[in-house]
C-alpha cells in the first residue's frame, strides 16, 4: 500500500463492476480476464444510443457508472457486413432477433464479397462524471451459414480468418484466444497494469 502511495495510483473505491444483460459474454469475459483485474458483474440490460460503436460503448459506461456508482467495465459487440459498408453493426442484436441465421446470409445474397469483421468495444469509467476510455478489439472473417452449437448469438454464422470453423464451431478455449473480445479484453487488462489502480475495499472478485 505505502509503495503504490508513493507512486501517487489512482485509488478506485472497490472492484470494477461490470455490467451486462448478457450471460454468455459475462462467461466469455470471466474467462478471458481471470483474475487480472478485480471485478465482480451486474446483470442489467442498459439502454444503448444509436450511432458509432465507440459513442455506443462509451454512453453505456457513463450510464452503468451512475447506475453502480463506482467503476465499470461495459462492453458493446457489433458485426459488420463490409459489403453494407459496416452494416448491422451496433444493431446486430435487433436483425439477429428479427431475421435469424439463415436472414443474416440472405442479407448477402446479392453481394459476391461476403466478409465482415466482428467488432468489440469496452469502455471502463471511474465513477459518475469521469470520462470513459474505450478499447477496441476487431476479428476479420467472413460469414456463413450457420454451423456448430446455436448458444451464443450469431457465433454460428461467423468464420473468423485462417480457420476453417465457425467461432461456434472452435473450442471456447480456441475461440476466447483469437476473439475480438479477447482482443479488446488484452487492452484493457495493459491500461489496467500501466494504471496500477488501487482498490480501497477488496470485495470479493468473481
Ligand atoms: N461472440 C459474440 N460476442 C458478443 N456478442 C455476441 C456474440 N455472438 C452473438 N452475440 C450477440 C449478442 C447480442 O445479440 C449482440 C451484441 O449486442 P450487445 O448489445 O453488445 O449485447 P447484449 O445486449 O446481449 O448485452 P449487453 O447487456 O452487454 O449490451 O450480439
Ligand atoms: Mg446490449
Amino acid at each position: 500500500m505505502a509503495a503504490a502511495a508513493a507512486k501517487a495510483a489512482v485509488v478506485l473505491p472497490r472492484p470494477v463492476t461490470f455490467v451486462t444483460g448478457n450471460a454468455k459474454k459475462l462467461e466469455e469475459v470471466k474467462a478471458i480476464i481471470g483474475n487480472s483485474i478485480p471485478f465482480k458483474s451486474l446483470k442489467l440490460d442498459l439502454p444503448e444510443l444509436q450511432g458509432e460503436p465507440e459513442d455506443i460503448s462509451k454512453e453505456k459506461a457513463r450510464l452503468a457508472a451512475l447506475q453502480v456508482n463506482g467503476p465499470v467495465l461495459v462492453e458493446d459487440t457489433c458485426l459488420c457486413f463490409n459489403s453494407l459498408k459496416g452494416l448491422p453493426g451496433p444493431y446486430i442484436k435487433w436483425f439477429l432477433e428479427k431475421l435469424g441465421h439463415e436472414g443474416l446470409n440472405n442479407l448477402l445474397m446479392a453481394y459476391e464479397d461476403k466478409t465482415a469483421y466482428a467488432l468489440c468495444a469496452f469502455s471502463f469509467s471511474r465513477g459518475p462524471g469521469a470520462e470513459p476510455l474505450t478499447f477496441l478489439g476487431k476479428t476479420p472473417g467472413k460469414i456463413v451459414p450457420a454451423r456448430g452449437p446455436t448458444d451464443f448469438g450469431w457465433d454460428p454464422v461467423f468464420q473468423p480468418d485462417g480457420y476453417d470453423q465457425t467461432y461456434a464451431e472452435m473450442a471456447k478455449e480456441e475461440k476466447n484466444m483469437i476473439s475480438h473480445r479477447y482482443k479488446s479484453l488484452a487492452l484493457v487488462k495493459s491500461h489496467f497494469k500501466e494504471a496500477g489502480y488501487v482498490f480501497e475495499t477488496d470485495e470479493d472478485t468473481i
